[in-house]
């Protein structure tokens, strides 16, 4: 068994996420990059409220799976999809959608922190204001104070708001992009190994961060780092070979796996 710490939900923790909103789902999602199909009939349901995670061998099509849910697969060349991809009950890849408003809707942070070459204060409003989110300095000035709250980064840049978001630390500066992507009052946040760049101590403030921002947004985390998932993540998805492979309340997916191949790689035996 995985050698750390999960903690089990109750059985009404259990029945209560029964009852949660589907924020996020896809059924029989497909995609090619070109002639090489990388997912297979993906069937998953994100719910919200709750941070769900998505671990698996390198190139079994986590990142892929994420970037399906705010359609920046679009960006590739010869990418294919076939299935259905929902958020709040709409199909995101109906070709009448705005995409530019889908993605001000789905907040996005990657594993290296990547904020505008703006002060911090722009960081926050730039999106804000050109999605015409506030009216006036003060709302804004509101906004920026709360998303930085939110993000745990506010005592830390209180008295340098005018300075490069690109001077921080890559704690700050990822805690900057988490922020960010807050300020929009997104419906579904992505994070493609949001702390895989970071010292230990960066990372626990982003896992903590993480499992404050869940009462309030809904998260998908695609991680490595399987003691990270059973950290944050109150559902895990394992994926192999981009089949979704099993997926479960993370105490359940990783102390009593149905299937062998996740019991495999929980334990270690390949990844
Ligand atoms: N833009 C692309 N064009 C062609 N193939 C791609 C592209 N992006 C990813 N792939 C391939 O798709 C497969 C899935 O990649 P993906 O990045 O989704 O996996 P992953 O599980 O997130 O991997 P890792 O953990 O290493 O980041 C891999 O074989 C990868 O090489």
């Amino acid at each position: 068994m995985l050698q750390t710490q999960t903690t089990a939900k109750t059985e009404e923790q259990l029945q209560a996420d029964k009852a949660q909103p589907i924020k996020a789902r896809t059924r029989g999602l497909k995609l090619w990059y070109g002639d090489t199909q990388v997912l297979f009939d993906v069937d998953i349901d994100i719910l919200q409220n709750r941070v769900t995670a998505f671990i698996g061998p390198s190139g079994c099509g986590k990142s892929t799976l994420l970037r399906c849910f705010n359609r920046m697969n679009d960006l590739v060349d010869n990418v294919r999809i076939e299935g259905g991809v929902e958020v709040d009950g709409q199909d995101i890849n109906d070709p009448s959608l705005d995409v530019v408003l889908l993605r001000s809707r789905i907040g996005m942070v990657f594993q290296h922190p990547n904020p505008f070459p703006k002060s911090i204060y722009e960081n926050i409003a730039y999106a804000p204001r050109i999605h015409g989110l506030v009216n006036g300095r003060r709302e804004m000035d509101d906004l920026v104070e709360r998303s930085l709250r939110r993000a745990g980064l506010w005592d830390e840049v209180a008295d340098r708001l005018d300075t490069p978001g690109t001077a921080l630390s890559g704690g700050q500066q990822q805690r900057l992009c988490i922020a960010r992507a807050i300020a929009v009052g997104p419906e579904l946040i992505l994070m493609d190994e949001p702390a895989s760049a970071l010292d230990p101590i960066a990372t626990a403030k982003i896992e903590d961060l993480i499992t404050e921002l869940r009462d309030n947004y809904t998260i998908a985390i695609v991680t490595h780092n399987l003691q990270q998932a059973a950290r944050v993540a109150d559902y895990t998805a394992f994926m192999y070979m981009g089949e979704l492979v099993e997926y479960n309340d993370t105490n359940t997916l990783f102390t009593n796996p149905r299937e062998k191949r996740t019991e495999d790689y929980a334990t270690g035996r390949y990844g």
